[in-house]
């Protein structure tokens, strides 16, 4: 989610600063000629009383669905004559007190999780022939074994990633029994916590939705533990000397995978140094492109108390649709976020065609994808040559869009109540949805 991703991946190699300078043109004439291979070049630009683009309105009309658009575009327009005056605490952001973390270890986003769990055994029964003092022969008294724990995952709205996910989940046996009729102890279940939007799948099929909060799913159910040989006591067989053995444990391999995990995915320049500039997250930010090799997330905080995490995906790539650089993986990442950050680089001529690259290559990839909720973020408005770009752009499309400078930290307090605005937007059309409304 971040600056226009018009890059080829390097994967592990060493450039010298000539190759890159190399690298980085050959990008910029990708970005350039992007239009001419699979979309038309929008017409000349026009007044903004008129601003969709023809194109434009194609892509977005396909859902017939508008209102969130006029929806931010009101929004935005209230809160540039009246900067957070009166605001709703949910739209507030709140700018963390902690500073970065100075650990060196960098956590990556996790959406795919590839899990075995096991339930625990139960625990045998017990033979034992109970003698006391003057009754030679008092009976059995071998107690039964104690189950053994299910798996059990729960999704939690604190849980933001899969990463926490061990590959090998094992709940405890259950004890023995043992004489004197004394049970064996059930073993507690293993409850395992997975952010809301958990999808467990069984040789590709799906066998659990967590997409409540709360919602419980019994990955793999304990052993009962077996009888002791008190209970197979009869009136014809006083002293049974058979047990059972207790029940095994489930197993089962599932692939877990998160829906949406990150509320808003940034499909493209600057999009690190905005994580950054937003949240706690560290990605990496350097000038040449594909710096970002591993999708990032960052908490927003709000003053009402609620947490939105945002996704820093790595750049895309023309035809990244087709697999291209790292395309589709990254792709992927996207079809789990609500809603969508274009963050283009406005210091580059004709910035509106890296939006059409990237919409183009989402719509490629999933039809359907490129309208969701989404907002443009005309990022570096500090360099001088960047002006002009922005109002040429607003004319070019009527998409909300919000001029921003994420290294200066300009404009990005609107930015944040937008994407609340968004995300809001998107959940309780999802739980009309649900509701059948
Ligand atoms: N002047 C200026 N430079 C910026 C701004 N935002 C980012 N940059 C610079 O742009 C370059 C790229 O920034 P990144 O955040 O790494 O870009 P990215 O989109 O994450 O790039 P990839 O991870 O390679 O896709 C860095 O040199 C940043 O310092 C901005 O608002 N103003
Ligand atoms: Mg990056």
């Amino acid at each position: 989610m971040a600056s226009v991703a018009l890059h080829c991946v390097l994967p592990g190699r060493l450039f010298s600063w000539t190759r890159l300078r190399e690298v980085h043109s050959l990008v910029k004439q990708q970005i350039r000629s992007c239009s001419s291979v699979n979309y038309t070049r929008p017409a000349d630009p026009v007044p903004a009383s008129t601003a969709a683009s023809p194109k434009e309105t194609d892509w977005s009309s396909a859902s017939g669905d508008k209102e969130w658009k006029v929806l931010a575009q009101d929004f935005l327009r209230k809160l540039s004559k009246q900067p957070h005056v009166n605001l709703e605490d949910k739209y507030v952001p709140l700018k963390s007190s902690k500073s970065k973390s100075e650990a060196t270890k960098v956590h990556h986003f996790v959406d795919f999780r590839r899990v075995r769990v096991l339930g625990g055994n139960g625990g045998d029964g017990c033979i034992s022939l109970l003698s006391v003092y003057k009754k030679e022969r008092a009976g059995p008294d071998g107690g039964d074994g104690g189950n053994g724990g299910h798996v059990i995952f729960k999704a939690v709205k604190r849980r933001k990633s899969l990463e926490h996910l061990n590959s090998y989940i094992r709940a405890d046996n259950g004890d023995p029994g043992r004489n004197k009729d004394c049970h064996g102890k059930s073993a507690e279940n293993l409850v395992i916590e997975v952010p809301v939007g958990t999808l467990f799948k069984r040789d590709g099929v799906v066998v659990a939705n967590l997409d409540k909060e709360e919602s419980l799913f019994v990955g793999a159910r304990g052993g009962a533990g077996g009888k002791g040989n008190a209970f197979f006591t009869t009136d014809v067989d006083q002293a049974p000397r058979v047990a059972e053995f207790g029940g095994k444990g489930e197993y089962f391999e599932y692939e877990a995978e998160l829906q949406t995990m990150a509320d808003i995915g940034f499909p493209n320049a600057g999009k690190s140094t905005l994580l950054r500039a937003i949240s706690r997250a560290r990605p990496k930010v350097a000038s040449y492109p594909f710096t970002t090799l591993n999708p990032h997330v960052g908490m927003i905080h709000y003053a009402d108390h609620h947490q939105l995490a945002v996704a820093d995906i790595p750049g895309l790539i023309e035809g990244a649709h087709r697999n291209h650089g790292l395309g589709i993986t990254f792709l992927r990442h996207i079809e789990r976020c609500r809603c969508l950050l274009y963050v283009l680089d406005a210091s580059q001529p004709e910035p509106w065609e890296q939006l059409r690259v990237l919409k183009y290559e989402l719509e490629q990839y999933q039809e359907g994808l490129s309208n969701r909720p989404h907002a443009v973020v005309a990022n570096k408005i500090d360099l001088p040559e960047s002006q002009e770009n922005v109002e040429e752009l607003a004319q070019h499309t009527d998409l909300p869009l919000v001029p921003v400078s994420a290294k200066m930290g300009q404009q990005l307090v609107p930015l944040l109540s937008l994407i609340r605005l968004l995300v809001d937007y998107a959940a309780e059309s999802d739980n009309m949805q649900s509701a059948g409304v």
